[in-house]
């Protein structure tokens, strides 16, 4: 049955309740969600109504609407999704016109095909200009050796080569969803996917590694511009790097 709103009113299973608060054991994501969304407005990863972030707690996605000023995210705007079926249970009932984000399809990939449990959407400007350097154009992947922050990203040490893949930017957001999931099989150890001339997907198993890597990588991809800018070339081991150059022997 639909509502007025144009959202189907769910019945209420009376053994597990649709509920905005928590599980027990995490912090509340609802607060985690509007409170990193103006952090990351400060970074000025979310301007604009750009970006933003997802979290999954169990049966619930937590996901902001859609167009709006991210940095002004009250709790009662954030929708509530079931994390199987992405089902819309509980919407902004005070704003019966917003939508949800159009990121949903891409935040459900990486709860779908990485079981992730929080994952960021930043239009941050390294980011992008991270997709336009020479070497990521070329290759469609973003390349980055011998930095001490590559640490940050699971399962990655510093003489590691980190490997972050590129797709093509579409007009709508939620056309994005088929390409990244494309990327995410072929690059299955990388913990984002780059989008030419737009931002970054990041994610992780909580919101807080989530937030480790996207901050990871917007150091890096900082660092990749300015080394690109300095002549310096980010994707090769230096030339004194005693481990690697015993191993090369
Ligand atoms: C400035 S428009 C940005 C959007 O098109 C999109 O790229 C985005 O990241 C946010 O989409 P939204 O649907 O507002 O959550
Ligand atoms: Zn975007």
């Amino acid at each position: 049955m639909n509502g007025a709103n144009g959202y189907r009113t769910l019945k209420e299973d009376p053994e597990r309740p649709i509920q905005r608060d928590y599980e027990r054991g995490h912090e509340d994501p609802i607060s985690v969600l509007t409170g990193l969304c103006r952090e990351m407005y400060r970074l000025g990863w979310v301007t604009g109504t750009g970006g933003g972030i997802s979290l999954r707690q169990g049966r619930f996605v937590y996901m902001a609407p859609s167009g709006v000023q991210k940095e002004r995210i009250r709790p009662d705007d954030v929708f509530v999704l079931d994390s199987e079926s992405g089902e819309v249970l509980c919407r902004p009932e005070h704003a019966p016109t917003l939508r949800v984000s159009q990121c949903c399809p891409l935040f459900f990939n990486a709860f779908r095909l990485r079981d992730a449990g929080a994952c960021i959407h930043t239009h941050s400007p390294v980011a992008v200009m991270a997709t336009m350097l020479p070497a990521t154009e070329l290759e469609s992947e973003f390349r980055i050796t011998h930095l001490e922050m590559i640490k940050g990203l699971p399962g990655y040490g510093y003489h590691d080569t980190l490997v972050i893949p590129l797709i093509d930017n579409t007009a709508q957001e939620e056309e994005l969803a088929g390409a990244m999931a494309e990327a995410m099989k072929r690059y299955a150890r990388s913990p984002a996917v780059l989008v030419r001339r737009h931002g970054l997907y990041a994610w992780g198993r909580d919101y807080t590694e989530a937030k480790t890597v996207t901050e990871c990588l917007d150091y890096l991809f900082d660092i990749a511009v300015r080394m690109h800018s300095a002549g310096l070339d980010y994707t090769k081991a230096p030339q004194n790097c005693l481990q690697c150059s015993a191993a090369d022997r």
